[in-house]
């Protein structure tokens, strides 16, 4: 499973999330993340801190060394440009203003299409030479669809789930009872859930909304959206806001909450994990961990377990509306790599028959009816939604298209580069050629809590400005995860 080949790479970046470390520099996306360079056998590099939330240095170009004594007045410069990158309103003018054009006439209802903002009556004049446009009520209930979907391929694409996809997981969860959802990123589900409220033989579910993207700020209450950084665990709003999300989830009514969270899939996932931990802390109801749904491709699934071992992932194929190779074509169904990851008990998410699912008793979860039992491994084996066939010399299942090669001693695709095992390579943390770094028994110390990114080139120069964006040269488990995502983000 190539999959499982997530820390072969000699080198990387890692982050490193450590508690109770000294305060980091903010970037217009709140505090910025500690990184650090590893090189070939385990040297680490200088430290620097780069955004949590961009992984372009086009989007954000926060960048400064763990050890740099930075100048009253650039503090002051980045404090300035924070602040001017920031919504235009705050929380409070926004719930103003949606209270004030909800009072409006319909022909008063005016939404500028280029500015990406409902309009008040004395503001249409300086909108006049902009696109705008009348807004229903209709409209104004569904903002993911009258927001243009933002498309920055690396940080922030919005892909937004189809009918199907929203309307399964809201199926799901309410009916396994769930009565509040902390909708993490995931805007069209929050205003789908809204919706759903509004048919009397609903039993109401509450939803709060924590995303990135403050044009949502426009169309909601302060205790339905909360401006919010899933890589930091950071509210813009500060205290006022992130006590939101602390009653929603600590309110002793007994209802139970369910966090639905879909990261933009360049993101990384040790920062991730983090956040939806702290975020389970904060749910002092009872004793079980928070009850979390994490929509994920699916070969992030070692990392994803390896940061909570309590998730599984589904066999559950998420699709959406406007990504271009994942969604429900006339010519048939493309299969979508995205899956759901939960600690909800998978025998309970029931996948629906019609669209090709049957329960595997043995498993005791639903599959998808290609991905057959094997009796050999004791389980249905494929991630990728293709049968997988049985090889018994490695003894465990691989994908189709892969052959046994007798000169590497496993599975891989016919054209690999025979003879150039990855095991030669060794291992990342201490150096050894006997075994890889998973096997590998040096503990290591400080960088337990960290995650390794790839970094571009084969540089030495530990201590050179490096690049956190992937790019360049990577060899196997980590090129093909790479061509993966590149594909996603078409
Ligand atoms: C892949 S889209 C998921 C949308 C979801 N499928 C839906 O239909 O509701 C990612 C979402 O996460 C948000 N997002 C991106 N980066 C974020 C960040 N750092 N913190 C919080 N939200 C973020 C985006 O604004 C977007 O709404
Ligand atoms: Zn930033
Ligand atoms: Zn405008
Ligand atoms: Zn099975
Ligand atoms: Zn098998
Ligand atoms: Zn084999
Ligand atoms: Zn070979």
């Amino acid at each position: 499973m190539d999959i499982t080949e997530a820390h072969d790479d000699t080198f990387g970046i890692e982050v490193i999330l450590e508690e109770g470390s000294k305060t980091a520099p903010c970037c217009p996306h709140g505090p910025t993340l500690l990184f650090e360079k590893v090189g070939k056998g385990g040297e680490k590099g200088r430290r620097f801190y780069a955004c949590s939330a961009c992984r372009d240095r086009k989007d954000c170009k926060f960048f400064q060394w763990e050890d740099d004594k930075v100048s009253e007045a650039r503090l002051l410069a980045r404090e300035a440009e924070n602040k001017s990158k920031g919504p235009p309103y705050s929380q409070q003018e926004y719930c103003n203003r949606f209270r004030k054009f909800s009072s409006l006439r319909v022909d008063e209802k005016k939404f500028c299409q280029d500015c990406q903002t409902l309009l008040l009556p004395t503001e249409h004049e300086a909108h006049s030479s902009h696109g705008t446009s009348y807004v229903t009520a209709a409209q104004l209930r569904r903002p993911s669809v009258l927001l243009r979907p933002l498309h920055n391929k690396k940080s922030n694409a919005q892909y937004l789930f189809t009918d199907r996809s929203a309307h399964f997981l809201i199926d799901t969860l309410a009916g396994l009872g769930y009565k509040k959802v902390l909708c993490v990123g995931t805007p069209r589900l929050h205003e789908l859930i809204k919706q759903r409220n509004l048919e009397p033989k609903n039993e109401p579910m509450k939803s709060l909304l924590l995303d990135i993207d403050f044009r949502y700020a426009q169309f909601y209450s302060r205790d339905e959206f909360c401006h919010y950084n899933m890589f930091n665990h950071h509210f813009f709003g500060g205290e006022a806001s992130s006590g939101v999300l602390q009653t929603f989830l600590s309110d002793s009514d007994g209802e139970k909450v369910v966090m639905v969270a879909d990261p933009p899939f360049g993101g990384l996932v040790k920062p991730l994990a983090n956040s939806f931990s702290l975020m389970s802390q904060l749910w002092k109801n009872s004793n079980s961990d928070l009850s979390m749904m994490w929509i994920f491709p699916y070969f992030f699934e070692p990392r994803i377990l390896e940061c909570l071992p309590s998730l599984t992932m589904l066999d559950y194929q998420v699709d959406y509306d406007n990504h271009p190779l994942y969604k429900h074509g006339k010519t048939g169904r493309k299969q979508s790599p995205v899956r759901v990851f939960t600690n909800i008990s998978p025998k309970d998410v029931v996948l629906p028959k019609e669209e090709g699912y049957r329960f595997c008793s043995a498993c005791q979860r639903f599959v998808l009816s290609l991905n057959k039992h094997c009796a050999k491994c004791n389980v249905c084996p494929s991630k990728d939604g293709r049968e997988w066939k049985h090889c018994s010399t490695c003894q465990k299942c691989v994908k189709p298209s892969w052959r046994h090669c007798q000169a590497c001693g496993r599975c891989a695709l016919p054209d690999h580069p025979c003879g150039q095992s990855e095991g030669k390579q060794g291992c990342f943390n201490c150096g050894s050629l006997e075994h890889k770094r998973k096997a590998c028994h040096v503990k290591e110390q400080h960088r337990t809590n960290g995650q390794r990114l790839k970094t571009k080139g084969k540089g030495k120069n530990l201590s050179k400005r490096p690049t956190i964006k992937p790019k360049g040269k990577r060899k196997s488990g980590a090129a093909r995860r790479a061509r993966k995502m590149a594909a996603l983000s078409v």
